[in-house]
């Protein structure tokens, strides 16, 4: 299996801002006991780096990505900490270019068919749709999708993702996961609220098996 396809069987990545990377084995605990273990630890804090080292070395059994990577040197500290995947908000033609040398699969954030153009060109299976609620939501990524469906792109809708449209994104089969900052939010990651992680990552998990109907 794929990296994007357990990804996708997964249906719902938690995206993470972590302070502090002592805090990276209870997240990676909550969410394994949740019943989700992956996770994209974003690079949006100086804790990314030792976050996702720390996971992959101590919860192998937890898929650990890394999100925002902006530019070579973050995708390179993402590989050498034992990132399986990685995404961006955004398309940047060299960082894919080295995710390719680095063999890193990884989905560039796209919002616009131009955009889309561009990661298949340069050979992505999978997508950020980013920011997808203010971007026009599912009935918007649905038009732009359309005409790349023969492609087999499959999309990472994430902004404004939340358990209230969770079943409008996964009705759609082209995505393949959304991805959202509701599960793990960086206030309960701080306060150490372990047990509310578990409870937001089960009850998201339930909420997937109803949607694609395999509970
Ligand atoms: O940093 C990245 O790589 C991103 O793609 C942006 C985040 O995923 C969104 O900011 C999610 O935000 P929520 O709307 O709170 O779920």
């Amino acid at each position: 299996m794929s990296i994007f396809d357990r990804i996708s069987a997964h249906a719902v990545v938690p995206v993470i801002a972590l302070d502090d990377p002592a805090a990276a084995l209870p997240l990676a605990d909550a969410l394994i006991e949740g019943g989700l273990p992956v996770a994209e630890i974003t690079f949006r804090t100086s804790a990314a780096r030792a976050t996702i080292e720390a996971i992959a070395r101590a919860r192998p059994e937890l898929l650990v990505g890394a999100g925002t990577v902006l530019d070579e040197a973050q995708l390179d500290q993402a590989v050498d900490a034992g990132a399986r995947f990685a995404l961006s908000p955004g398309l940047d033609a060299a960082v894919l270019a080295h995710a390719a040398k680095r063999g890193l699969p990884f989905a560039p954030g796209i919002m616009t068919p131009t955009d889309l153009q561009a990661a298949l060109r340069a050979g992505c299976s999978m997508v950020k749709f980013f920011p997808a609620m203010p971007a026009g939501g599912p009935s918007m990524l649905k038009n732009i999708a359309a005409p790349y469906l023969h492609t087999g792109i499959r999309f990472n809708p994430t902004g404004g993702v939340s358990m209230d449209n969770l079943a409008d994104w996964l009705s759609l089969k082209e995505v393949a996961a959304v991805g959202g900052t509701w599960i793990a939010t960086r206030a309960d990651i701080a306060a150490g609220n372990w047990s509310k992680i578990t409870a937001n990552a089960r009850a998201a998990v339930a909420r997937v098996a109803e949607i694609r109907g395999n509970s």
